[in-house]
């Protein structure tokens, strides 16, 4: 395939490895100085791992193009309805994921799993701590969000926040530290005991592995799909 990376830093970068691994051929390489708007129209596939301001903007281009779009950004979710009505309008194709890991995406599952065995335990209180390396630009990270939809959708909470969470809401602490590509845990807390569930990233790679896999796939369909599409998983 020929491949179009928007964004050129930490993961277009690991993307372009595992890209190449994979006998693809990278053919643009957009950044913050660099934009290449007609080369990404010759992709036969663009990845989108930018920044939150622009990959809304990254998307709608590839979408109006008949570029098949992946997008890992994270952050930019207020305008996913508008991004999806684009590719329904031009009948393209479109994934957004907040994690493409195969580790994650079977986290999520078993996130949701948990939480429907817990909805009716009252006396547990839910609670979640995601850990990221200091530049990431977003909080709570877009893999947080998408386990609190996971629990919201199978308890009774009705929400979440950072810190100060009100009674039902799920309470998301988000911790910055050097190095860190990832780090996701859940504890349900009653007076007696705790149960965790953590998922620790070691690098980057499955991120942008999955991300590959992801745009291989989406070649030749049409329409808006997950990771869970991806993978066949649940
Ligand atoms: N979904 C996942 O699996 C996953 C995994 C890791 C990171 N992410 C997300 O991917 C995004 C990128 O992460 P990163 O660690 O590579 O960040 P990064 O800061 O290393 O790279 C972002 C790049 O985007 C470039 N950029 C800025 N404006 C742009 C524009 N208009 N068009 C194209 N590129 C532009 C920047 O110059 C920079 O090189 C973040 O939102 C992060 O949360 C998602
Ligand atoms: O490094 C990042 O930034 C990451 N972002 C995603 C998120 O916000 O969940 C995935 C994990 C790494």
């Amino acid at each position: 395939m020929k491949i179009a990376l928007l964004g050129y830093g930490r993961m277009g970068k690991m993307i372009e490895k595992i890209a190449i691994s994979r006998n693809h051929e990278i053919i643009a390489k957009v950044d913050v100085n660099n934009s290449d708007d007609v080369a990404i129209t010759k992709a036969d596939v663009a990845i989108d791992f930018s920044i939150p301001s622009a990959a809304f903007n990254n998307i709608k281009h590839c979408l109006e193009n008949n570029v098949p779009v992946i997008s890992g950004t994270t952050g930019w979710l207020d305008k996913y309805n508008e991004a999806v009505s684009i590719c329904n309008e031009n009948k393209g194709a479109f994934i957004y994921a907040s994690n493409f890991s195969l580790g994650v995406n079977v986290f999520f599952e078993l996130n949701e799993y948990l939480a429907k065995m817990m909805k009716n335990l009252s006396q547990y209180k839910v609670s979640m701590e995601e850990i990221h390396h200091t530049q990431k630009q977003d909080a709570p990270s877009g893999t947080a969000i998408t386990l609190a939809e996971g629990i919201i959708k199978n308890t009774e909470n009705t929400g979440w926040k950072l810190e100060e969470a009100q009674e039902n809401e799920i309470p998301i602490t988000a911790l910055r530290e050097p190095e860190v590509p990832g780090t996701h845990s859940i504890s349900y807390k009653s007076d007696v005991d705790t149960i965790d569930i953590k998922h620790t990233a070691h690098n980057r790679e499955g991120f942008a592995l999955g991300a590959v896999i992801a745009a291989e796939w989406i070649q030749r369909k049409t329409g808006v799909f997950s990771m869970k599409d991806v993978l066949n998983l649940g």
